[in-house]
């Protein structure tokens, strides 16, 4: 009987985890443990976030720097392929509905495509509607191609142009993903504290609110954090028991935390500063 009763319930069951698994991936990433919208919910996720950071540039680092990748007159279309392989990625992209949550932020917004399935509005709503506006994508780019990729990648052409640029799409993605949950963090910090920021927003105090919403001990530790996962993940990992050589990294673990410490940080407090400028419009 008992059996029976679970055996028809089992479709319904199965149906709902079904149901559930789609809309959490739908939800925003403060909003995945338990619906929980809290400054340590958030900075976990920036927490998970180092991982994708540091397994992408683990992958675009098999290849060198493969200059031609970069040049804008090398296809004779006006991009260089980098560019036209991230245009062409996010156009296809936004067609199947991506860029509608506040981290998921676009490198070319202009002329992106309507998305092609019904979008839902509900990740939406725990912002501020114009926290869609803020965008840092530009100096991601820019810092990137010019001062990040020599840093990790060795000097050469081995002409493996598509697959180069395709690893540096997903390393620019993640990173501008990390930056711009930033959004959250802001909104997390303010929610808690509106007596404190209320008026450095109303007075447009961008040195104020850089104040307010920094903290040295937590960047440190980022800093440290970043760097040994770097030691861990990109290590070399042979079975030889007797091997003492020294361990061979696939990047160097100071990359990383420099990468944090000029760029992914304060670029972080930068979409923390835009978002709350725009709080209380
Ligand atoms: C993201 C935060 O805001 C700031 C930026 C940080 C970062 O980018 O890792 C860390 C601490 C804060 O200075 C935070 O408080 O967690």
């Amino acid at each position: 009987m008992l059996e029976t009763k679970l055996k028809a319930f089992l479709p319904l069951l199965i149906q709902h985890l079904f149901l559930y698994h789609y809309l959490s991936s739908l939800l925003p990433i403060s909003m995945a443990c338990n619906n929980k919208f809290t400054l340590d919910s958030v900075r976990d996720a920036l927490i998970r976030e180092e991982d994708s950071i540091v397994f992408s540039l683990i992958e675009r680092a098999r290849f060198p720097y493969n200059a031609p990748a970069y040049d804008p007159l090398f296809l004779g279309n006006g991009f260089s392929i980098a560019e036209f392989y991230v245009r062409g990625t996010e156009s296809l992209q936004a067609k199947i509905g991506r860029y509608q949550k506040p981290e998921d932020v676009p490198f070319f917004p202009k002329d992106l495509p309507s998305p092609l399935p019904p979008t839902k509005d509900s990740q939406k709503v725990l912002l501020h509607p114009a926290s869609a506006s803020v965008t840092v994508n530009e100096a991601i780019w820019k810092f990137y191609f010019t001062e990040l990729l020599p840093l990790f990648t060795t000097k050469g052409n081995d002409g493996n142009y598509a697959s180069t640029v395709a690893s540096d799409f997903v390393c620019l993605q993640a990173i501008s993903r990390r930056i711009h949950s930033g959004k959250y963090v802001a909104e997390v910090k303010f929610t808690d504290a509106p007596q404190d920021y209320s008026p450095a927003i109303s007075s447009n105090d961008r040195d104020k609110l850089m104040d307010l919403l920094t903290f040295v001990a937590v960047e440190e530790a980022v800093k440290k954090r970043v760097e040994k996962k770097a030691r861990l993940f990109s290590q070399n990992v042979t079975l030889d028991e007797n091997d003492s050589g020294k361990t061979q990294y696939k990047i160097n673990p100071l990359v990383v935390s420099h990468l944090y410490d000029k760029w992914v940080m304060p670029l972080t407090k930068v979409v923390e500063v835009e978002y709350l400028l725009l709080r209380l419009s």
